[in-house]
């Protein structure tokens, strides 16, 4: 009989932990910013001001428009692969971006140019290989890495890991509004503007200001833990490209993401505020 309430008074501690933010000191003001919609909760906890959780925003988890803009998703547009086997070698989606360039444990391969990347055809809806089996498949499965929204000072919002990420791994995507350049130069708050630099010149944007996922607080370093990978899944028109991020070291549990917004974000923004990254590589601060 005491055995079992040792078990049960040991469950009610434990429920305790995983229930209060990792530090003592932080308010949790959300179990899931997602409402359900990911896989995984993601939770929204502020130990720095009295700041309520985010609510100008709509969470999605695919990209989406508010102007309907031609994507060809014609299905025999498709390249396909007709593998039998994970789909490791000689698929004619891989061979799209040179060769598979995840491992059979769902990360990118070592060897993975982090400082000028592919972009990646993962296996799609036309392809005969096994859902299950085929290993061309990751960004297409959505978040698996424990994230947390949280408060950080002259920061504002932020995201960090609940878990270590090893080097490799697959952490979210830029989801939002995809707008055109014309519309996106129209746009006032151009905060969450991600741009899908497109060399021909009729170029688009993701614009997560007001539909976007937790990717749209994640903060600028000029030493990032993560990099953006244009990504191809349920279709392949270039214009268009899936903007996926990938942790290009091993990442600490409760370490801040971070990913480098580039130049043109800082000749804007320059004059409002400065980089805080305090990294000794840091450009605009
Ligand atoms: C601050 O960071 C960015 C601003 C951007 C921007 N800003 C314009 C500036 C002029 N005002 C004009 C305006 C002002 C006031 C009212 C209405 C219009 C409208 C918004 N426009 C465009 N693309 C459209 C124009 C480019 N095209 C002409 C070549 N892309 C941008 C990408 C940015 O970061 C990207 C990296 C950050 C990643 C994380 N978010």
């Amino acid at each position: 009989h005491c055995h079992s309430a040792l078990l049960l008074a040991l469950n009610m501690k434990l429920q305790q932990f995983t229930q209060t933010p990792c530090t003592e000191s932080e308010k949790l003001l959300s179990n899931d910013i997602t409402k359900g919609k990911e896989a995984n909760p993601i939770q929204c906890v502020n130990g720095y001001d009295d700041e309520p959780k985010p609510q100008d925003f709509i969470y999605i988890t695919e990209n989406c428009f508010t102007s309907p803009l031609h994507v060809d998703r014609t299905i025999n547009s498709l390249t396909f692969c007709e593998c039998v086997g994970d789909c490791s070698v000689g698929c004619n989606c891989s061979s799209l971006s040179f060769r598979c360039w995840y491992d059979d444990e769902g990360k990118l391969v070592s060897d993975f140019n982090f400082a000028d990347p592919p972009m990646l055809f993962e296996c799609n809806r036309a392809c005969q290989c096994h859902r299950g089996s085929c290993n061309n498949r990751l960004v297409q499965h959505g978040i698996t890495s424990r994230l947390v929204l949280f408060r950080i000072e002259n920061k504002g919002w932020g995201v960090r890991a609940a878990q270590p990420i090893s080097k490799g791994s697959y952490v979210c995507e830029y989801i939002g509004e995809i707008i055109t350049d014309f519309e996106a130069d129209q746009r006032e708050d151009d905060s969450y503007l991600f741009d899908l630099d497109n060399k021909d010149g009729e170029t688009y944007c993701i614009d997560a200001r007001r539909y976007g996922n937790i990717a749209r607080f994640i903060n600028h370093s000029c030493e990032p833990n993560l990099i953006p990978v244009k990504v191809y899944v349920d279709h392949q028109d270039l214009k268009f490209p899936r903007i996926a991020f990938f942790a290009v070291r091993d990442i600490d549990a409760n370490e801040e993401l971070a990913f480098d917004y580039g130049d043109k974000f800082w000749i804007i923004k320059y004059k409002s505020f400065t980089c805080s990254c305090h990294s000794p590589k840091c450009k605009y601060s």
